[in-house]
Formats: C-alpha cells, sequence, structure tokens
C-alpha cells in the first residue's frame, strides 16, 4: 500500500518550487523514496512552463503530474513557495479544502498576515520566512548572544546583513527581518527599538537602540545572513550561509511531514506554527 503523502507544490516552476519537486519525488535520496508523492505543481497560468511535467522541469523525472494552474483534487499538504501576490488565493484553496499549509513565500503585507492568522484557526499552518535548519539554530544563538551582551559596559551594536541572488524581489529578506524582530525582544530595552534600513547622508551618531538592516543583491547568492554584535574593542559576526537551495526545500517537506505525522504520529491541529516547533526548538532557553 503506498503510504506516502499526497503533495501539492505552489509555485512549482519557480527556482524554490523546482526543488521541492525534486526532492519530494526522491532525486536525492538513497532509496528514491522521500516520503511523499507530489500530485499538484501549481503555477501562474501565464507561465511558459505550464503543461510540461513538473519532474522534467525540476530537472528529475517524468512523474505525470504538469504544470498546472488548476488545483488537484487529492493533495493532502501544500508547500508554498511564491509570491505575495499569489498567496491570497492558495491559503482560501487550503482553506476550502481543509488542507495543511506551509507558507515560505516571503514580503507578505501585514493584511496577509493577519489572513494567515484567521487560516490557522481552521488548518494548520507552518509559517517561516526561512526553513533552514542552520538559519533557526543561529537564530537561536543570535538570541543568546544579545542577551549576553545587551548590558555590556560600552554598549553593543548589532547590525543584520543579508546577501541574496540579483533576481529576489523582495528586501529585506525575510529571515533578516525576523533575525530583527527576535533579536529586538532579547536586547528587551526601555524604549522601543528602532529598526534602520541602510544609512546615507548627515545620519549623525548611531543611537544605541537600533538594529540596522542592509540588502546586498549579488549574483546568485542563495540566501546568507551576517548578525554584527560590534563592541568598543571587539565584535562578534554571525554567518550562516546557504551553498544551495535545498536547505530550505527538505526543510519545507520535514514541516510537511510534521504537519501530517506530528511529534508522535497524528496529524497537527490547527494552528500557526513555525520552524522552532517543527526542529522542536520551541522552548530552547532564548
Ligand atoms: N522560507 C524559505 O525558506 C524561503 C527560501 C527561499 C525562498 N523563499 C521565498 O519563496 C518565494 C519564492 O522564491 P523563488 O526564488 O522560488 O521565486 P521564483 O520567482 O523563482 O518562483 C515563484 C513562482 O511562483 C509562481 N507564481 C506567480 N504567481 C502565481 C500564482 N498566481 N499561482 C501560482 N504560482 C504563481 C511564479 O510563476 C514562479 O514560478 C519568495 O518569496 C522567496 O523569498 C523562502
Ligand atoms: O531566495 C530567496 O528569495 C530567499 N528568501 C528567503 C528570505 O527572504 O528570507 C530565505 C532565503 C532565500
Amino acid at each position: 500500500m503506498n503510504n506516502t503523502i499526497k503533495l501539492a507544490v505552489h509555485g512549482a516552476a519557480g527556482r524554490m518550487g523546482q526543488r521541492v519537486v525534486a526532492l519530494a519525488s526522491g532525486a536525492d535520496t538513497v532509496d528514491d523514496t522521500s516520503g511523499f508523492t507530489v500530485v499538484g505543481a501549481i503555477d501562474h497560468s501565464s507561465h511558459p512552463k505550464i503543461g510540461q511535467d513538473a519532474g522534467v522541469v525540476a530537472g528529475v523525472r517524468s512523474l505525470d503530474v504538469p504544470v498546472s494552474a488548476d488545483w488537484p483534487e487529492k493533495a493532502e499538504v501544500v508547500i508554498d513557495f511564491s509570491l505575495p501576490e499569489a498567496f491570497d488565493a492558495c491559503v482560501a484553496r487550503c482553506v476550502s479544502a481543509a488542507c495543511p499549509l506551509v507558507v515560505a513565500t516571503t514580503g507578505l503585507s501585514d493584511q496577509q498576515k493577519e489572513s494567515l492568522a484567521e487560516a490557522a484557526q481552521t488548518i494548520p499552518i507552518v509559517w517561516a520566512p526561512s526553513m533552514s535548519l542552520a538559519v533557526n539554530l543561529s537564530m537561536r544563538m543570535a538570541q543568546q548572544i544579545t542577551k549576553a551582551l545587551r548590558d555590556v559596559a560600552g554598549g553593543v551594536d548589532i547590525e543584520i546583513l543579508e546577501r541574496h541572488h540579483r533576481f529576489k524581489a523582495d528586501a529585506p529578506s525575510g529571515t533578516a527581518l525576523k533575525f530583527g524582530e527576535l533579536i529586538a525582544d532579547a536586547m528587551n530595552a526601555d524604549d522601543p527599538v528602532k529598526h534602520v534600513h541602510g544609512r546615507e547622508g548627515h545620519t549623525g551618531q548611531r543611537s544605541r537602540n537600533e538594529i540596522g538592516y542592509h540588502a546586498i543583491r549579488v549574483g546568485d547568492n542563495p540566501g546568507e545572513h551576517t548578525i554584527v554584535f560590534g563592541m568598543l574593542g571587539e565584535k562578534i559576526e554571525l554567518n550562516v550561509a546557504a551553498s544551495n537551495r535545498d536547505c530550505y526545500a527538505s526543510g519545507a517537506l520535514a514541516a510537511a511531514k510534521w504537519l501530517m505525522r506530528g511529534n508522535d504520529g497524528g496529524p497537527m491541529p490547527a494552528g500557526l506554527y513555525n520552524m522552532f516547533d517543527v526542529l522542536g526548538m520551541a522552548d530552547a532557553d532564548a
């Protein structure tokens, strides 16, 4: 009996969608079984790959699943790596089909984040700007470093540098913003933390309760974040970098599996989860 998880990929012809399709079809596993069967490969109706086999588009093998603008009936879980413009319809479809959802798309508006929370009242959703294990571990480390240094004599200046490929549409990255949110919480400052995006001109001295963000777009970089903790006389730089996109694709598949099988074999109830939940780091002493 085939008890693999029936997966639909939203944004299937994109850079990330292709890697999810490839890994879900067993391209990188020793025994060719990832635990998933790709049953849907959804993309925009105007995409030039519409109608082509999703496995072939992903560079693996024929899956007998065309890239299509239509949603499959039989998907048990959906992974979304698309665009904010495509997001609303994806969430609405998953809610109406009572289908668990992994949201990896970044650059969502505040209103879209609210509708995600609302949808999570009826279906289980994992939402994270980075599905990478190394990035999520680094986020926990950044929180710990911030707590250790926040009262250091002379103060600590925290700046977030991110580098991505030239095709990336949103800036700063969703991951950089998440690092900033977690670090701001850990700063536990009396005054609200200021989030400063780049600097130019006569900016004056840096204030103590700000976090700086710098978005670099270069070549084909699949994603790199450096958190600088600058003190008087010394500094720490926490650097986490992807060598390719498979860290995100395999993380998204782990999240989809977790939604279906949970920690004890049963499906997760409705709720909004993140990669800390999936990776068992939700209760880490951050
Ligand atoms: N969370 C993570 O770990 C992570 C990692 C990498 C990328 N991302 C994010 O994932 C998103 C996609 O990244 P990418 O590099 O694959 O981008 P991409 O542009 O290569 O792919 C996006 C795909 O979505 C498709 N699309 C557009 N409109 C659509 C619609 N209405 N319905 C269905 N599909 C539609 C596009 O045609 C394209 O194929 C971005 O927001 C990126 O920031 C997140
Ligand atoms: O390639 C992208 O686009 C990526 N986006 C994510 C973000 O915005 O944080 C994660 C890394 C890759």
